[in-house]
């Protein structure tokens, strides 16, 4: 299935990587790490099209005209909690970025997803705004958080995850078809609970050592 929303970053050391992530006996503390390594990895990949301006500056050896970033400050939001794991990962890339948070959980029964936090940085117009999950499972969750960030009218937005289903892209495209997804996989399905399939299981829990 061809998903134009979407690049998928297959660079050999995320693959790795994420194998080693998906493996049930990898413990909190590499699952961790691994997710922060893999997730510097995206957004290089996220960040490829982000404007430059020439600015003058002098080197040990001479003056020269060399590119610098344009325009604000990035923001990076991540959803709550398991995106605050690629979160780490980007701003060790982009130290300087704003940061804002989205609390969510998704309902077990519904799947729908919960909003129980919200803060983002203000003025958001022209700003590019990279909001993270590792898991676009439904993709309610994303769809959800980025319908509500809308309401601030963020100057561009992307979302970046480590694990994508078919049908979470779909969702993400039918309602927010302006956002481009980074994405490690793109994995087979869903099961009837909502959970990708092979998957990685829940980023939240393995994460932060949780159940
Ligand atoms: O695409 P969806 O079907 O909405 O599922 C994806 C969401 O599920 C996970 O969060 P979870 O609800 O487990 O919360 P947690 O991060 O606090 O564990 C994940 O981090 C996403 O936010
Ligand atoms: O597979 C899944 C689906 C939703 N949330 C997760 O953490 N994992
Ligand atoms: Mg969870």
């Amino acid at each position: 299935m061809q998903f134009p929303n979407c690049t998928v970053v297959d660079h050999p050391l995320v693959k790795h990587k994420l194998t080693l992530m998906r493996r049930a006996e990898t413990s909190t503390a590499s699952f961790r790490a691994l997710l922060q390594e893999i997730s510097l990895l995206l957004a290089y990949e996220a960040f490829r099209d982000l404007k430059l301006r020439e600015e003058e500056i002098q080197t040990p050896m001479a003056k020269m005209v060399a590119p610098v970033l344009e325009g604000k400050k990035l923001v990076l939001v991540a959803i709550l909690r398991a995106g605050q794991g690629i979160l780490d990962g980007m701003l060790q890339l982009v130290p300087s970025a704003r940061v804002g948070h989205i609390g969510l959980y998704r309902d077990p029964e519904t799947l729908a997803a919960v909003e129980y936090y919200y803060r983002v940085p203000g003025q958001l117009a022209d700003r590019d705004v990279v909001v993270c999950d590792p898991m676009l499972a439904t993709g309610n969750s994303a769809v959800a958080a980025l319908s509500r960030l809308k309401r601030n009218k963020p100057g561009s937005v992307r979302f970046v995850c480590l694990l994508a289903s078919p049908e979470g892209l779909m969702n993400l495209r039918e309602h927010h078809p302006d956002v481009h997804v980074y994405t490690a996989a793109i994995d087979e399905r869903l099961d009837e609970h909502g959970y990708i399939i092979p998957g990685l299981g829940d980023a939240g829990d393995r994460l932060f050592g949780t159940k």
